[in-house]
């Protein structure tokens, strides 16, 4: 089954948060003290987020991303990921990741049919690293995304926000990355998220980044088939990796946006930006699994056009990215 939007956008994936806790502290996703943990009642179950993706799939849902918060922090997510993996109609099942845990989790991870894993990892240099996730250990996310190809994985694709001042000094040593590694590097412009009036400083479009590769290396670009996310990809020629930017805040991507979300709240969201949420746990607690359908039915057709942001029209809100899920 196919469902689209009002405005004709086929919307077949559905991005679920399992947790809103995290093992590291981005600074420019959670604030330094972490969230305010929601109570375990407010979580939404195992059992309640696998109505809710069966329910999705039989909508037309045919791409689910396990996201968080860290989603390899919450217990029960193997079983969990293999209940999903089973669902029929379901065609891919990943997930996005800070990487932390793959060194233990990643063989589990491919043995329950997850198919890709997203890893996001800012910077190279170790120092740079501990300071935007505010005391994260860089090697044990290159370990880990070693053992996600050791487990069988495809290389996962490495997720770099880029932030001036910050890691904008890496871009060239990130695509060189792909002169050797099978992984795609994609450039994320960063969004405003937590409370900050001065994002706009850290903010670099997806244009400068590829100009900036540009002065170093030549970029063709290459198609990302037909049930990809918001990245536009390239690749260096004769590299064995590529490099994809995500245009979060520059980039009108929301023209061709395929996606819904819901977080581990169980808020149902037309749009990543958009205030506006749908409260699923009416139809979840008791499961009525027709509400459902027909309440997430609803929030794909009324699904926002685009988000409001721009460099220098966004009144700014506290929205914390974790809970969301990115
Ligand atoms: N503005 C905006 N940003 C998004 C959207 N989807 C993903 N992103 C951002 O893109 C970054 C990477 O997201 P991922 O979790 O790797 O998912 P994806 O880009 O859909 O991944 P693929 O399916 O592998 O292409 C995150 O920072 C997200 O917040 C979107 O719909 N709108
Ligand atoms: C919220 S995280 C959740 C999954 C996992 N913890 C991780 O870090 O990959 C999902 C994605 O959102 C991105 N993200 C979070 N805050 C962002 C921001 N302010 N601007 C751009 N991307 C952001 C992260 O870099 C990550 O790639
Ligand atoms: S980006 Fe991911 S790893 Fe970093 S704080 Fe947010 S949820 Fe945690
Ligand atoms: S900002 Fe909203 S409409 Fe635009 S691509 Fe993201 S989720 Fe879709």
């Amino acid at each position: 089954m196919k469902i689209t939007d009002k405005l004709g956008r086929t919307i077949n994936y559905l991005r679920l948060s399992v947790t809103d806790r995290c093992n590291m502290r981005c600074f420019y996703c959670m604030p330094q003290e972490g969230i305010v943990s929601k109570g375990h009642d407010a979580i939404l179950s195992y059992e309640e987020l696998q109505l809710i993706a069966e329910t999705a799939v039989e909508l037309g849902i045919e791409k689910m991303r396990i996201t968080g918060g860290e989603p390899l922090v919450r217990s029960g997510t193997i079983p969990f990921l293999e209940r999903l993996a089973r669902i029929d109609g379901l065609r891919h099942l990943v997930l996005t990741t800070n990487g932390l845990r793959l060194p233990d989790m990643a063989l589990p991870l491919h043995q329950a049919g997850v198919q890709r894993l997203n890893v996001s990892l800012d910077s190279l240099n170790s120092e740079t690293f501990a300071a935007v996730t505010r005391g994260g250990d860089l090697n044990k996310v290159l370990h880990g995304l070693d053992a996600a190809e050791q487990a069988g994985f495809p290389p996962p694709k490495i997720n770099v926000v880029i932030m001036r001042g910050i890691n904008d000094g890496e871009i060239l040593d990130f695509a060189d990355l792909t002169l050797s590694r099978g992984n795609t590097v994609r450039f994320i412009e960063y969004m405003p998220a937590v409370k900050d009036e001065e994002w706009q400083r850290y903010c670099i479009s997806g244009d400068e980044i590829l100009q900036r590769i540009s002065t170093r290396h030549t970029l063709k670009q290459v198609d990302k088939g037909p049930i990809a996310g918001p990245s536009k990809d390239f690749r260096i020629p004769g590299a064995r990796g590529s490099i994809g930017i995500i245009t979060a805040v520059s980039g009108h991507f929301c023209v061709e946006c395929n996606r819904i979300r819901v977080t581990s709240t169980g808020q149902a969201k037309g749009c990543l930006f958009s205030d506006a949420a749908t409260d699923l746990m009416p139809y979840l607690r008791p499961p009525d699994r027709d509400g459902l359908a027909s309440i997430l039915r609803t929030l794909i057709i009324d699904k926002p056009e685009k988000h409001g942001i721009s460099q220098d029209g966004y009144k700014h809100k506290n929205f914390t990215m974790s809970q969301v899920g990115g």
